[in-house]
Parts: C-alpha cells; structure tokens; sequence
C-alpha cells in the first residue's frame, strides 16, 4: 500500500471457493493503481495487487489447478496518476504492464481522444502481447494511416495445469462517442463476422472465455451468447463484463455465467470453475475488497510473507510516480464529505447541490459576456468521486473531475426554452431511444445506469423501452450500525445475497439526475420589471462542451432552433470544469488547524 494509506480494519470474511479453473479480475480502474488513500477497505495498490496475483498463482499449483488473470478496460481517466501528467499516462503504462494479465479488453474510456487510443496501439497492446484482445475495435494506424485492428480478434490456448481449452474474445459495447480515429463495430453485427463463425465452429473447446468492457446485462453479451449457444448447447461459457461500475454476477443458464467487478480498484473479482470438462460445472463468485487484509487472509499468507519483491517494487514505482506528480500537494481542506449517489440530491451533502449553489454561481463568468444572466448545464457524469472532508489534494481533484471539458454557450435562449431543454435532458428516454447517440446513460455517472437498468433486482429492463422515472429511492434503507461490521459493498446478484468477502453493513444509494442546472444572475443585469421575479427573459445557455451532442439534440425537441457547434462559441477560454472547481476551492476551503 502508498505510504500515507490507512491500515486495513480487520473484519469477517468469507472464503473463497476454489475450483480448477479460477480467475481474478479487474474492470474500470481508471488509474487508480495507487489504490484508496482516504478509504481503509480499498487501500491496495496495484503493486499489492502483483504480490496477491503471484501467491494465488502459487496457490492454484499447489492444487494442481489454473489461474487466469483479466482486465476489462477503462484503465485510464479518472486518478491523477494518469490524468495530471504530461503526456497523460506517463507513468500509468509501465505501472500496469507489471501485472501479468492473461486476456484484456479496451474500454470506452481508451477510445474517447485520439492520443489515449494511439496510446493503447503503441504502448499498452504490445505491452500485453498474446493477452490484449480487441475483437470490435478498429483503429487507423497513426504511423500508415490505414485502419487496422487495435489487437487480435480472438485467441485460442489451452490452460497448463489442466489443459483446458479456450477461445477468448475480448468486447466493447457498442460504443459511439470514440473519436474518429478508431471503428467500434456493434457487437450485434461482429457476432456475423466470417472470423467470428469460424473461431465459434471451433470443436476442440471446453469453454468460451468472453471477456469485455461490456454489461452483463445487455444486448451486446446476449448477442454472443446466442451466437455461442446456438452451436454448443452444452460448452460452459464464462462472461467477465463491466461498464457500469458495479459488483454483478449474473447466471444465464447453467452452464454459463457472467462476472462484473465494481470500479476503482475497489474490487478484485474472484470465479471459479470446477468440472469445467464434465456436464456439471460448478461456479462460484467473491468480490474482494481490495485491501491487505483480504489479501493475507485469501492467500493464507501474513504481512511478512505476502509482498513479492516485484510487487514491492511495483508500489515503489507508484510512490515515486505520486511524488513527482505532487499528487499529495494540499490545495485546501473540505469542511464536510460531499457525496455523489450516497445522499439525496438536493441536499446540503449532495456534491452536485454545492456545484450548483456555490461552486458554478460563484465562478463560472465569461468577461467577454458583459454579465449577461447565464443557465449553466453540466452532466452529472462528468462528477466521478465523493470528496472526503479533510485535506483536499492535486489527486483529489482528479478523482473528482478528471476530464478535461471546457465551456460554451449559445446566446439569447429564451430562459424558458433553456429550462425546457434541461427538463427534456433529465427526462431522457425520448431524447435517447430516438438518438444515435444512445449507449448506456451518456450523461450520468455510471452507477446510476446500473440503478436505471435495474441491476440490484436482477432485472434487465432494456434501455430502449420507455423508462417509468422515478423519484429518489434507498436502495437499501440505513441499518443499525453494528461496531465490527463497518458500511461497504453488500452485493445482490444472481447467486444471492453472500458474493462480498467482507461482510458489510450497507450504504445507502440515491438516483442522481442526468445533468444538473445553475441560473446566474448577476444583480446588476436585471432591469427594474425583471427583479420583480428575479428571473431574465432570455439567457446564455452555458454547457460542458462533452454534451454538446446532447444539446442539439434536447434543442431539437424545445423549440431552439440552433445548428451546433455553428451557433455556439466558446464560454471562459481555456478554462476547464476541473480548473474552476479547483480554483473555487482553494478561494473558498482554507485549511485550519482542526484539519492539520
Ligand atoms: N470526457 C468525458 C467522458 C465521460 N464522461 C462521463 O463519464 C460517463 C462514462 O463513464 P464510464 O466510466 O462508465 O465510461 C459518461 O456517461 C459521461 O457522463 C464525461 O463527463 N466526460
């Protein structure tokens, strides 16, 4: 763990079971190889994480039985390890190629600007030759210009201790929002590819490995498993999945099953297969709270036998990476925890109640704009972490609001329409089921995706249909906090209620909007009529500018009739959402010595 990191709380674990064929796996850890240094159950680094791969694989020969290790994408954006140098990932790629992975994917996050994609061509697929597998990704080479695969399709191998056989592929959903240098096929339409029916009438198989930055619940993987289905009724096919950042396990039948692991390194997915050749295979799920504790306990191991040297090395490279970076650099001190999804919105804790209150009132003003009243729009998406009260450092920042969005307007929006367009924007289904543009809650965090779709009751509602909105809701009403049981991940999925290693007591989770709303009014620009109801008749509509998709199309449904980006211009030059939320904190939350 990084120095500084708070000790893991021991705790009651469960065990996990083993079979002969068993996997670790990881999913949207979007730089957050130096692990939670503010959260005592996710305080593992990725250099800890080497060390637990390397005693499991242990383990596992001991047993005379396999390991695989997988990653599903989205290793990058979110964390200043990756986001705050320059270039971007400096450190993060020689970091993550220490894990010896044995089948990744892309995510959509590798895919959304052209460098991180060129990044993941040039530097992390051959870093993870023979394991990196991009079987709906096409990206245009930037040394030829000509559009090739980001990696290999598919690949077949047999496992060493138990000659397994395995054809693997490795999936993205069917994203749209990549830049133009890359291709992403629908899966839908990947599944009819010659090389894909040929790699499925493969028959010396005993199981179909589809790892993928994809839900498990989607169209996408029910297009594989009707593909494989359909030609091996009785070969076991085993699914890992992610994109929506939650702890998932779904059984599709009873030879098949899928696997999501949380977000952050906050989760190491453990599954296991045993009598994978036989007409009874037996799976088993845990998710590991990533932390020393569990990683002793489940390798039977102690704090002076666990670290590998390599793995401490690993954590080394972290250290000094974090140390150049200044990641600890204080830039104020938060007076109270601010949450995304574990408080109501609005609420006085709500971190999207304080952008709109306090942050965006205050600060968001173009000076070319002559205090012309302004109805600010961000998505609630591009707010990633929770902000803890305490110190407020250069890693927090990142973790919060890593992307690096500007601002623009359009000018002379009736205020009325504006609001309608917000209304239309948090409403949703008719704007996205009638869209291109439609992937899993563009606009929204991700977990609020997975709350939309859901997930915690097991049912997949399609995200085509029209959604019935609803209010807030506590998925999982407070409980009496017993004092060894502290607050975590208390998983429902299609195994039950008992996939957590470490058992929990429950957090609760609240539905958060698509996008959340500001009006700026500055008192001088309101003519005398106008301040009797305080508000102006017509408005810049201000957004950030990774929705402006959106936004063409929420003006196409209220009646604006604007052509972007023609009809927009920049707001505040050069300034992004991370630099104003920054440069508010460090106005507005001095340190005092209650915090030192
Ligand atoms: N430049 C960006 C990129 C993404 N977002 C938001 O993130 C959400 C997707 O996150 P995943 O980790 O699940 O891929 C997306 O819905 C956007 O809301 C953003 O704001 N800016």
């Amino acid at each position: 763990a990084q120095p500084g990191s708070p000790s893991p709380v021991p705790a009651k674990l469960r065990d996990l079971q083993w079979g002969k064929l068993n996997f670790l796996h990881t999913t949207d850890t979007h730089g957050w190889l130096g692990g939670h240094l503010q959260e005592a159950s996710y305080s593992a680094d990725w250099g800890d994480y080497v060390s637990f791969v390397t005693q499991m694989r242990r383990k596992a020969e001991s047993q005379d039985a396999d390991l695989l290790v997988i990653d599903t994408g989205d290793r990058v954006e979110g964390n200043g390890l990756y986001d705050s140098s320059d270039p971007k990932g400096k450190y993060l790629y020689d970091i993550l190629k220490q894990q010896d992975i044995d089948v990744m994917s892309s995510g959509n996050h590798e895919l959304y600007k052209q460098n991180t994609s060129e990044a993941e061509f040039l530097t992390n697929v051959p870093n993870f030759q023979g394991s990196y597998l991009a079987s709906n990704i096409d990206i245009y080479d930037p040394q030829s210009g000509k559009l090739v695969a980001l990696g290999p399709r598919y690949k077949k191998f047999t496992t060493k201790n138990q000659a397994i056989r395995i054809v693997a592929f490795g999936f993205l959903f069917d994203f749209t929002g990549n830049y133009n240098n890359t291709k992403v096929q629908p899966v839908e339409e990947t599944v009819r590819e010659d090389w894909f029916q040929e790699a499925i009438r493969e028959t010396e198989v005993d199981l179909f490995l589809v790892v993928g930055h994809v839900p498990l619940r989607s169209q996408e993987y029910q297009a594989v498993y009707n593909a494989v289905r359909r030609l091996h009724p009785d070969v076991p096919i085993q699914f890992f999945g992610g994109h929506l950042h939650v702890r998932d396990y779904a059984r599709y039948d009873t030879k098949s099953s899928g696997l999501a692991s949380g977000r952050f390194m906050e989760t190491i997915g453990f599954l296991s297969i045993d009598n994978v050749k036989s007409s009874n295979p037996v799976f088993s799920r845990r998710y590991i709270d990533n932390n020393l504790f569990s990683y002793h306990h489940h390798a039977g191991l102690d704090e002076a036998t666990f670290p590998t040297e390599h793995g401490k090395n690993v954590s080394r490279m972290i250290q000094e990476a974090r140390h150049a970076l200044d990641l600890d650099m204080v830039h104020g001190c938060a007076p109270r925890d601010l949450w995304v999804s574990r408080t109501p919105y609005p609420s006085s804790d709500s971190i999207y109640s304080w952008l709109e209150n306090e942050v965006l009132p205050q600060s968001l003003r173009d000076p070319l704009r002559n205090n012309t009243p302004a109805l600010a729009i961000s998505n609630t998406g591009a707010i990633r972490f929770d902000i803890f009260k305490g110190p407020f450092t250069q890693d927090s920042i990142y973790n919060m609001s890593p992307f690096t969005s500007g601002f623009r307007y359009i000018k002379d929006v009736p205020l009325k329409t504006a609001k309608r367009l917000v209304w239309l924007l948090n409403r949703e289904t008719k704007i996205f089921t009638e869209s291109e543009h439609q992937n899993y809650c563009p606009l929204g965090p991700p977990e609020k995706c997975a709350h939309d779709l859901d997930i915690e009751t097991r049912r997949y509602t399609p995200i085509n249909s029209e959604l019935k909105r609803r209010e807030q809701i506590v998925l999982s009403p407070e409980v009496e906090q017993d004092p060894q049981v502290l607050p975590g991940y208390t998983t429902i999925d299609d195994a039950g209620n008992d996939g957590d290693d470490t058992i929990h007591s429950s957090i609760s989770f609240y539905d958060v909007p698509n996008v959340l709303q500001t009006l700026i009014v500055p008192e001088t620009t309101l003519s005398a009529k106008e301040n009797t109801s305080t508000e102006p008749s017509t408005v810049d509509l201000v957004y950030v500018d990774f929705i402006e998709p959106y936004i063409a199309l929420a003006a196409k449904f209220s009646g604006l009739h604007v052509e972007l980006p023609r009809d927009s211009d920049v707001y505040m030059s050069g300034t992004s959402l991370t630099e104003l939320i920054l440069g508010w904190i460090k106005d507005n939350w001095r340190c005092d010595k209650t915090f030192i």
